[in-house]
């Protein structure tokens, strides 16, 4: 049995790369925990401490209730799946499963048994004497992982094991893994960027950000009731409507948020209204889903935003529609970072030399022109309200529409992108 305490660990790679910052988790026993981020965050540099991969830099990891910052990966009980699983290009699938087992000195003829009672768990009863090259990606991910499971690890950390897979084979994978290790008991933390992956596996998701735990909980919770707006974007799907806003009391109505020339009211009874005051005449982010707001008859009575459709786009199941409602955006990635140091910005940009000129040449950037400025620094931008819509109706492009608010499921976070009051819903 094995849980997993993250005691403000954190990791600075010689060379002065932060990967990770005082990261604080319990990661409970039996548990498929997520941890989600983009690419560089730190997802993979914290797998690899956890399992004696890489050294501690600062903070305490417990296994079991016992620091394990020292103890070497042999020694941790853990067993790990990389992108792309190596296995024994000579054994075969039997081979492969088995290995472990003979490595550990296993009887045969119970070992054996096992090898073949997984492998069937695994849909990989028909392959097990084929060799791994004449199996597809899927089915070697499926060995990779057998392998790692066979010897019932008390801890099983896999680093984005689907990633390499086409999407049809990743849907597939990700239900067969995650209720093949919820039987085997086993804690598991998985490492992934992909929010959907993260969103159908786990029973918890940790979203990293810059080394550092932006949120964390069940992906329910992360859903309607995100920590920062980096959350909110980072999990939706598609992109929630993040719009800036000024919040004002008005004694009669509530809270009212001016967004851009339109408005909507908090009244006074929603107890979000009382957790804005402190916003008064203050910036104020919205966070608006597609599927919050619907198409609605003109002039209705409820909360509304009003906008003139651009372009429509058919999703199957649903029309996604983008609407030019007049108010300013905001970019999730410009919230909660600190200005990037002079220093990194220097090892960031192209190095000088006929190297550097011919890099430029490449990418047809002359010598003397100067880095671009991030798009729309220091102003919001005005772009479109997007908006789903049932598959039967069809805005037409050009048509004025009004769309009505749920207004219990708004998003609101303060100007420096943090959760303003829980959602109720
Ligand atoms: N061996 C290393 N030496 C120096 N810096 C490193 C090393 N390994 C990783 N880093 C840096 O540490 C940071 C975190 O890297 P890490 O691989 O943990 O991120 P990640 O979230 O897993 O990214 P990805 O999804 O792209 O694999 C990055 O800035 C990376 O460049």
């Amino acid at each position: 049995m094995t849980d997993v305490v993250l005691d403000g660990v954190g990791k600075v790679y010689p060379g002065g790369v932060h990967a990770v910052r005082n990261v604080r988790l319990h990661i409970a026993d039996g548990e498929l925990f997520v941890l989600l981020g983009p690419s560089g965050c730190g997802k993979s540099t914290l797998l690899r401490m956890i399992a004696g991969l890489e050294e501690i830099t600062s903070g305490d990891l417990l296994l079991g209730g016992r620091i394990a910052n020292e103890l070497s990966p042999r020694d941790r009980n853990v067993a790990m799946v990389f992108q792309n699983g190596a296995l024994y290009p000579h054994r075969t699938v039997r081979g492969n499963l088995m290995f472990p087992l003979r490595v550990a000195g296993d009887d045969p003829a119970e070992a054996g048994e096992r090898v073949v009672e997984l492998a069937r768990l695994l849909g990989l009863a028909g392959l097990i004497d084929r060799l791994p090259r004449t199996l597809s990606g899927g089915q070697r991910q499926r060995v990779a992982m057998g392998r790692a499971l066979i010897r019932e690890p008390a801890l099983f950390l896999m680093d984005e094991p689907l990633s390499s897979l086409d999407a049809v084979l990743r849907t597939e994978l990700r239900v067969e893994i995650a209720s093949l290790v919820r039987s085997t008991g086993a804690t598991t933390v998985y490492v992934t960027h992909d929010q959907v992956e993260a969103m159908t596996m786990a029973d918890r998701i940790a979203v990293l950000r810059d080394g550092a735990v932006e949120d964390v909980g069940a992906p329910e919770r992360l859903y309607r009731d995100p920590a920062t707006v980096f959350v909110a974007a980072f999990l939706s799907s598609p992109p929630v409507n993040l719009l800036q806003a000024t919040a004002w009391s008005v004694q009669d109505a509530g809270m009212v948020l001016e967004l851009g020339p339109q408005r909507l009211t908090v009244p006074w009874q929603d107890p979000r209204a009382a957790a804005l005051i402190g916003h008064h005449g203050r910036p104020v982010v919205v966070g608006v889903r597609p599927d919050v707001l619907t198409l609605a008859p003109p002039g209705g009575p409820g909360p509304a935003l009003t906008g003139r459709v651009r372009a429509v786009e058919f999703h199957g199941d649903h029309w996604l529609a983008y609407a030019e409602a007049g108010i300013p955006t905001v970019d999730a990635n410009a919230f909660g970072r600190p200005p990037e140091p002079v220093a990194a910005r220097a090892a960031g940009s192209l190095p000088s030399g006929r190297l550097a000129a011919r890099l430029r040449d490449l990418l047809g950037r002359g010598a003397a022109e100067p880095e671009p400025a991030p798009e729309h620094e220091g102003e919001h931008r005005r772009s479109d309200l997007m908006f789903s819509l049932p598959a039967g109706t069809r805005p037409q492009p050009g048509e004025q529409v009004e769309l009505a608010v749920d207004l219990d499921r708004l998003l609101l976070f303060d100007a420096d992108g943090r959760r303003i009051a829980s959602n109720r819903r």
